[in-house]
């Protein structure tokens, strides 16, 4: 899939580089992982910051439409900003909130709105949702 080989450069990018961030918490190669599993895990992922306003909007949009959703808030961890730098990488840009649904990077706060406001936020959800409901009828999880 594209975006794990995306994944793949940003970290070996990041790794080339010195970057001091990598001197505490995480190395990078275990900050892509962890990002790589939190998106694959979870149909919508928000990256996101205890105080932004933002992010708020965001987080709203979900829980008015009643879907869970997995918050990673950057403030939190002391290895915020690699996370941040990772993102970038990823998807061209380090500002909060991230959002990921079914993998896929669909935008910021205003582009996640936006999706909202054509109706198409739900049903990519949805699709997520059912996607996941097929494969659990899998004998041992397979895909
Ligand atoms: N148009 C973007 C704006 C995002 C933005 O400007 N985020 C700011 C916080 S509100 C940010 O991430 N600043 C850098 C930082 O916090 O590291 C969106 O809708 O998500
Ligand atoms: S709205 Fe101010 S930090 Fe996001």
């Amino acid at each position: 899939m594209a975006l794990w080989g995306a994944l793949r450069a940003a970290g070996s990018r990041l790794r080339m580089g010195n970057n001091p961030s990598t001197s505490m918490g995480l190395s990078n190669a275990a900050t892509v992982n962890k990002i790589q599993e939190t998106i694959s895990d979870n149909c919508v992922v928000i990256f996101s910051k205890t105080t932004c306003t933002y992010c708020k909007m965001a987080k709203k949009l979900f829980q008015d439409m009643n879907v869970n959703y997995t918050a990673i808030e950057l403030d939190m961890y002391e290895n915020g900003s690699q996370f941040q730098d990772i993102l970038h990488q990823m998807t061209g840009g380090r500002t909060v909130p991230r959002v990921f649904i079914n993998g896929a990077f669909i935008g910021g706060a205003t582009d996640t709105q936006r999706l909202h406001q054509q109706g198409k936020l739900l049903p990519l959800v949805h699709q997520c949702q059912m996607r996941r409901v097929k494969n659990s009828d899998l004998p041992c999880g397979l895909p």
